[in-house]
């Protein structure tokens, strides 16, 4: 039952990780734990961090799939299409901007 449930969703990970957009945010991902390691964060900073690299990789991930539906319907220019993908991609520009702010008051706290 649960094996049904979240297989295909492991699948469609596997599927996510072929495009580089995804690609690149999950290596972001990786170097900001490898920099929390470093700066050794506190549980509570840890918290905004993986919070932070969960919303722009989901994110990144549903814009993704927005992406490739509308491709689905028409490559054709279409100002429709242009409004939904925009949209989709300010979507996650809002994600990635929180977590730029996470990073830097992360950052600032450890370099005072
Ligand atoms: N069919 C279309 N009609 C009109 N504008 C489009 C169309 N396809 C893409 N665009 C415009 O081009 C931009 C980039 O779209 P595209 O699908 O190439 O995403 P991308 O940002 O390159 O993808 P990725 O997230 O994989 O890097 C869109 O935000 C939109 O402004």
């Amino acid at each position: 039952m649960l094996k049904k449930k979240f297989l295909p969703a492991f699948h469609g990970l596997r599927d996510a990780w072929g495009h580089p957009a995804v690609r690149i945010q999950i290596i972001l991902g990786i170097l900001a734990v490898i920099a929390g390691f470093v700066l050794k964060l506190t549980i509570l900073e840890w918290a905004f961090v993986v919070f932070a690299i969960g919303l722009v990789i989901g994110a990144e991930v549903f814009n993704t799939c927005i992406e490739k539906l509308c491709d689905l319907h028409s490559t054709e220019y279409d100002h429709r299409i242009e409004v939904i993908k925009d949209m989709s991609a300010g979507g996650v520009l809002i994600a990635a901007l929180t977590a730029l702010v996470i990073a830097v008051m992360i950052l600032l706290e450890h370099l005072n």
